[in-house]
């Protein structure tokens, strides 16, 4: 029999994305089904989600702790969902956390609040095996089943630790947890309410996305204030990679490309090349090392250090494809960088999924020059379309390319470029070194066919998961 999981996420692909957590929560149920477990995700009721759902069956009535609210349950794009209806929380203009004037919803802790009070509810109500709660937003989830009648195990999953949920005390006593959940033996975190950390504290296990990055965070460089609480709990902290959905990163298949292609039949590529640099108004040069940055913009990301190893690129005959969004700064630096540089950068301001596949099956390069990074799935799409990235060796980057040193090349295992995280310069001389593998042929394809051979699927990260959730089931957490 199939062991029943809840996931609670606060996103998920393609009902709604802003980020990487949509793709792993929007592909995790996929992915863990040939493992006998079955997955039930549950999510806030935006907008988009319930516009999908529709009038679906409502299977539970929660109590009426944050205004009325009850489960609807439907199967939409492949996922088994409940979707919390609680009229006012969720179906609101703007995006999960911002309202359309770009600022967080000031009830943000009442209505996540809410989140992982429906899915303790659920867990109990609906007779689920154990949860699988994703982020912050789903951190109370592990409190309030720990104050719950029967025992369910939890796994929470840390998608980045910069985002940690914090709120004012006063908002505790609006949660109806018994006192005793407030302390460092509880959902408190330096006189707030911590989300992340209730999420951290609660869990029977703890896991982050890619196994370096489980490492990271465990020191105090890294560990961003909950460093002590998760080495105090390392023996139940783990990190298994995330993966990607393969049918839906597919470049024999994507009809975001302006031609499809695989790795046998590489060479139509050349014309999602074309296609990006006429999108992103750059000179028409086939020979030109094109690099793409795909991704928030956002101190995290180092975009501002491409911008400074900018010279370095145009040095080298590079040319360089912006898509993110984000900080308003960094947004206007990348406008000025593509308005000094016309037809050698170009810069697309906006979150554009279709675009994003263009720039992974287009770009010879995919920059992903992050500062730290919990897993990252720009490199691994790049990747995937062929596109051998040049990334920042942290977290799950490290984990993820192999560099293209001597000893990598001459053993025909290199998949792209690593450069310390952080540096500049370092990165401006990765970049060259990148170009000049760019412009001998023979190397770049070598290192392409090795970028698109490698498994980027949930395979082995299912299994893990898989394993993780049958040992709690079984009891031994
Ligand atoms: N402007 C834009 N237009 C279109 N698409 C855009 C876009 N900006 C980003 N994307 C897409 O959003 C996703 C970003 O995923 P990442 O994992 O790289 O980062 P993110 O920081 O959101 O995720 C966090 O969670 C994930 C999931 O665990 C971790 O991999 C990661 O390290 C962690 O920071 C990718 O699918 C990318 O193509």
């Amino acid at each position: 029999m199939s062991l029943r999981v809840l996931a609670v996420a606060s996103e998920a692909f393609p009902l709604l994305k802003t980020g990487g957590l949509a793709d792993v929560a929007g592909a995790l149920p996929g992915a863990l089904a040939p493992e006998g477990i079955a997955v039930t995700t549950l999510l806030p009721g935006y907008p988009a989600v319930l516009r999908a759902v529709g009038e679906a069956p409502v299977v539970l009535d929660l109590p009426d702790r944050f205004g009325p609210a009850r489960l609807r349950r439907a199967m939409v794009g492949g996922l088994d969902l409940l979707v919390l209806d609680a009229p006012g929380q969720f179906d609101r203009p703007g995006n999960p956390y911002n309202g359309p004037d770009g600022e967080a919803w000031p009830d943000n802790g009442l209505r996540f609040a809410a989140l992982g009070f429906a899915a303790a509810e659920a867990a109990l109500g609906l007779g689920f095996d154990a949860v699988h709660a994703h982020d912050w937003q789903a951190g109370l989830a592990g409190a309030y089943l720990r104050f719950a009648p029967r025992r369910v195990p939890v796994v929470f999953t840390i998608h980045n630790l910069a985002f940690q949920g914090q709120f004012p005390p006063e908002l505790f006593g609006r949660l109806g947890l018994p006192p005793a959940a407030w302390g460092i033996e509880g959902v408190e975190y330096y006189g707030s309410l911590g989300f992340l950390k209730a999420g951290l504290w609660s869990a029977d296990r703890i896991t982050t996305v890619s196994p370096t990055y489980a490492e990271e965070i465990r020191t105090p460089q890294s560990g961003m204030g909950l460093d002590g609480l998760l080495r105090a709990r390392a023996e139940s902290v783990g990190g298994i990679l995330n993966g990607l959905d393969e049918a839906v990163w597919d470049p024999a298949t994507d009809p975001a490309l302006a031609a499809r292609f695989s790795a046998a039949e590489p060479a139509p590529r050349a014309a999602n090349k074309a296609a990006l640099q006429a999108r992103f108004g750059l000179a028409p040069d086939p020979g030109a090392p094109l690099f793409a940055m795909v991704g928030r913009l956002a101190w995290q990301k180092g975009m501002d250090l491409v911008l400074e190893a900018l010279p370095a690129l145009l040095g080298a005959g590079g040319q360089l494809a912006i898509l993110g969004t984000g900080e308003a700064a960094l947004e206007a630096r990348c406008r000025a960088a593509a308005a000094a540089h016309p037809g050698r950068v170009g810069a697309a301001i906006g979150f554009d999924e279709a675009l994003a596949r263009l720039c992974y099956g287009g770009a010879d390069s995919v920059l992903v020059p992050s500062r730290f990074e919990p897993c990252g799935l720009a490199q691994l799409c790049a990747l995937r379309y062929g596109a051998p990235p040049l990334v920042a060796r942290t977290g799950g980057l490290a984990d993820t390319v192999i560099d293209a040193n001597t000893m990598a090349l001459a053993a025909g295992c290199a998949t792209g470029v690593q450069f310390p995280p952080g540096d500049a310069a370092m990165l401006a001389s990765a970049v060259q070194r990148t170009a000049g593998l760019i412009r001998d042929a023979a190397a770049w394809s070598r290192l392409r066919a090795n970028a698109m051979a490698c498994d980027v699927s949930w395979r082995r990260s299912a299994a893990q998961y898989a394993a993780l959730f049958r040992g709690l089931a079984a009891g031994h957490g």
